[in-house]
């Protein structure tokens, strides 16, 4: 059993949502209860001590409801609590954390009825395989309209989201309203929802939350269209790029490689990288087919005004939007270009409507465009790339959470693929962590054998049996970096 005697050593796991409200609460009610309590009765009361000064730990995500982000930092000024905003998954994230601080306890929402629950009690260590730390519950077995009924007998602020129909918020790719609060009006276009606290069942709580795959997913889910987490427990990315001259051979494309580089460098995983037709109806329809499947697009070339720049067409397209003149970046344009622009109005700055958020750095001439989970690059070279993405790894509200980076390992041989396959294909099923990769020089050889991966040892390892199993100097290799 662990012994507590600092409170530094406790934290709290605070997500803006319902339930870690309530437990917000509980533990400013605890704190003035243990330490403010007495102080007061020595007259000594002060504001400082209606505060509790807990550690709050936040995993802020990409893909987090805006409405989450800005209660959990508004509530954490409003009640001075010591935040700390970690960018990593959850696991990475605690591991980091504990490297860092010594964490012996962690309070969580954690309820009976949520899937993490199962098997947990008030005081629970972490799981095996997570680092060392113990989950503290109070609110493990109350129910949902316990909750509620505290939320509002207390007049406690809460997520608006909840007033909308939220009843269990996760990311905005797997959350919608719950379908029993909604409330029929065949006068409006917009479904209307009752809010959360109106649901009458709490064991339909999470009836707007969509089925979460396991984090290992196999490559089936993926190809289903159904997560955008990838085999390595990464997020993944898509690259599309437009170019009819790609296509045609007259023009090669040197910039997905270098973002392929730089998605692994942050732990992202590319899955595909496509090139399509200056065709809006092509750019359209890739970008709808890879928004759903990954986390984050990004698409390259088309743009601008040109008759072939027609990537902003193809995005408005595939959300359903229309293009409409941005004001904003109509004023970026007009610095950078003058009146040099096509019509009435400057054709460029027609931007997809209602979903665009502009990325703004003051090494950028203008902005970099987002609509929701693409990202627009008007890079046309590697060096204008690199300076894109370090911008866009700068801006504030960049959606790329960094995560432990890929590492590779190279080793090449003399000997031919048929003498080394089948001992290479064992490889892969005892390290499936590790992607395992052959190319060849030439039909001959010799073969270069790629291992990738995220664990350096596993990847030492994996190089290492192959190495054995062939007699010694057959392969030669650099380091893994
Ligand atoms: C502080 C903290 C500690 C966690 N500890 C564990 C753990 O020990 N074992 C585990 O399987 N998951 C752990 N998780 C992950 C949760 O079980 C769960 O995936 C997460 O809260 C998301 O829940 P949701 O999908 O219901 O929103 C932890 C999460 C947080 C924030
Ligand atoms: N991103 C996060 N950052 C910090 N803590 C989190 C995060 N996600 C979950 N937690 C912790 O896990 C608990 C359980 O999460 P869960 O999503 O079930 O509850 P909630 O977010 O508080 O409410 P709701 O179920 O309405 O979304 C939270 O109360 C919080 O303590
Ligand atoms: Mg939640």
């Amino acid at each position: 059993m662990f012994r507590f005697n600092r409170f530094e050593q406790v934290a709290f796991s605070f997500n803006g949502g319902k339930d870690s409200t309530v437990l917000l609460h509980l533990l400013r009610a605890g704190y003035y209860l243990h330490k403010g309590k007495s102080e007061c009765f020595q007259g000594n009361l002060s504001d400082s001590m209606l505060n509790c000064p807990i550690r709050t730990i936040y995993f802020e995500s990409p893909s987090a409801f805006p409405e989450i982000n800005s209660f959990t930092y508004e509530t954490a000024t409003v009640y001075n609590l010591q935040l700390e905003t970690i960018r990593l998954d959850f696991k990475s994230g605690l591991e980091a954390l504990l490297r860092e601080k010594p964490t012996k306890a962690i309070f969580l929402g954690t309820r009976i009825g949520d899937p993490n629950a199962v098997g947990q009690e008030q005081f629970s260590p972490s799981s095996i395989g997570w680092p060392p730390f113990m989950r503290v519950n109070p609110i493990l077995d109350w129910s949902y309209r316990d909750v509620w009924a505290f939320i509002l007998t207390c007049k406690v602020k809460y997520c608006s989201l909840y007033d909308q129909g939220y009843t269990s918020i996760g990311s905005i790719y797997d959350t919608v309203p719950n379908a029993l609060l909604s409330i029929v009006d065949s006068s409006s276009t917009t479904e209307i929802f009752k809010p959360a606290y109106m649901l009458s069942d709490g064991r339909s709580e999470r009836a707007g939350r969509m089925k979460k795959l396991p984090l290992k997913c196999d490559t089936a889910c993926l190809n289903n269209g159904v997560t955008n987490v990838s085999q390595s427990g990464s997020f993944i990315a898509s690259i599309i790029v437009v170019g009819d001259e790609i296509l045609f051979g007259t023009a090669e494309d040197k910039l997905s490689a270098v973002l392929c580089k730089k998605l692994n460098a942050i732990g992202w995983q590319v899955t595909r990288m496509t090139v399509v037709q200056n065709d809006i109806d092509c750019v359209a329809a890739q970008v709808e087919q890879q928004k759903s499947t990954n986390y984050m697009v990004f698409l390259l070339g088309g743009l601008g005004p040109m008759h072939s720049d027609v990537s902003l067409a193809g995005v408005a397209k595939a959300f359903g939007v229309r293009l409409a003149p941005d004001e904003e970046f109509e004023e970026y344009l007009r610095l950078l270009i003058g009146k040099h622009c096509t019509g009435d109005r400057n054709e460029m700055a027609l931007l997809p409507e209602g979903i665009t958020e502009l990325m703004q750095h003051s090494k950028l001439p203008v902005p970099l465009i987002k609509c929701q989970n693409v990202i627009i690059l008007a890079a046309t070279n590697v060096s204008e790339l690199e300076t894109q993405w370090d911008c866009l790894l700068e801006t504030p509200s960049h959606p790329l959470m960094r995560l432990p980076p890929f590492m590779s390992k190279h080793l090449g041989t003399m000997l031919s693929d048929v003498e080394t396959a089948q001992t290479i294909s064992k490889l892969c099923l005892e390290f499936p962590d590790i992607y395992i990769g052959c190319q060849r020089k030439s039909r001959v050889g010799p073969l270069v054998i790629t291992f990738v991966g995220k664990d350096k040892t596993r990847i030492e390892l994996a190089a290492e049996k192959l190495s054995n199993s062939f007699p010694a100097g057959a392969f030669s290799g650099g380091d893994c970096g």
